[in-house]
């Protein structure tokens, strides 16, 4: 296997979408999941560059294992759900820490998943692995609709936030607006732009880590191994 390039990653805590997010990118389809264990990795060749992928687990008993997931990262992608405030207030406790590892020119993306729970007219959602209230619906009533916990800006002071915390003024980075996206895993909705930006976006920092001297891509073969590791197909 070529070595990678570069490494993304997603973090996030559990039920959040990571594995649905790269499912519906990598294989276009929105098949049921199980809570990932460990870690895995996809391979995509985005233009001559071959880039690894890697989906964490976010389940508290893996958490130890994200730092080193993040080892030598070109990006990495914090996804929370938008109908659970609490998912974006934990990739700031708990997540934004394993990033010290990631490459020091390492770009961020922050991610809103499951924006169709939100977004479905009443009678037609409301099922799909939610974390709030409104799924109960039953009884033949119109399914209710989740109220959308984050909004769009809670996002962008996020990204803020992050930049603040890895000393970066935002000049040198991409702007917020353009790293905070809304996502839905279930309908498509902003996935392939998500990724697609992203892959865009790592590409001159592959090239500017090549141009600097000894190549800060990672080995999967000596990436520490996951309890359980699915590699996808590669596209
Ligand atoms: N409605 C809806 N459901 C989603 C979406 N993305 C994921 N889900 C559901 O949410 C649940 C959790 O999705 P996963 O992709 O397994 O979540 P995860 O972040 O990988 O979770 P861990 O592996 O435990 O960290 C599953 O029931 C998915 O079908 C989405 O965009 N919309
Ligand atoms: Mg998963």
């Amino acid at each position: 296997m070529r070595k990678p390039d570069g490494k993304i990653v997603l973090l996030g805590d559990m039920n959040v979408g990571k594995t649905s997010l790269l499912q519906r990118y990598m294989e276009r389809r929105f098949p049921d999941t199980v809570s990932t264990v460990g870690g895995a990795f996809y391979l995509k060749q985005w233009r001559s560059y071959n880039i690894s992928i890697w989906d964490t687990a976010g389940r508290e008993q893996f958490h130890g294992l994200g730092s080193m997931y993040c080892r030598g990262a070109v990006a990495v992608i914090l996804t929370y759900d938008v109908n659970h405030a609490q998912s974006l207030l934990e990739l700031e406790d708990r997540f934004l820490g394993l990033t010290d590892t990631a490459s020091a020119d390492c770009l961020f993306a922050v991610v809103g998943n499951k924006v169709d729970l939100s977004e479905e007219a009443p009678g037609e959602g409301g099922q799909g692995g939610g974390h709030g209230p409104g799924q109960a619906g039953g009884g033949g009533c119109p399914a209710p609709r989740l109220s959308k916990q984050v909004q769009l800006e809670d996002a962008v002071a996020f990204y803020k936030k992050i930049l603040k915390y890895k000393m970066l003024d935002e000049k040198d980075v991409p702007a917020a607006e353009q790293m905070c996206f809304e996502t839905s895993a279930k309908t498509g909705k902003n996935v392939d732009l998500l990724f697609e930006t992203v892959f865009d976006m790592v590409v001159p920092v592959i090239l500017r880590q090549r141009a600097q001297g000894p190549p800060q891509t990672v080995d999967v073969a000596s990436a520490p191994p996951p309890a359980r590791t699915r590699s996808g197909c590669c596209s």
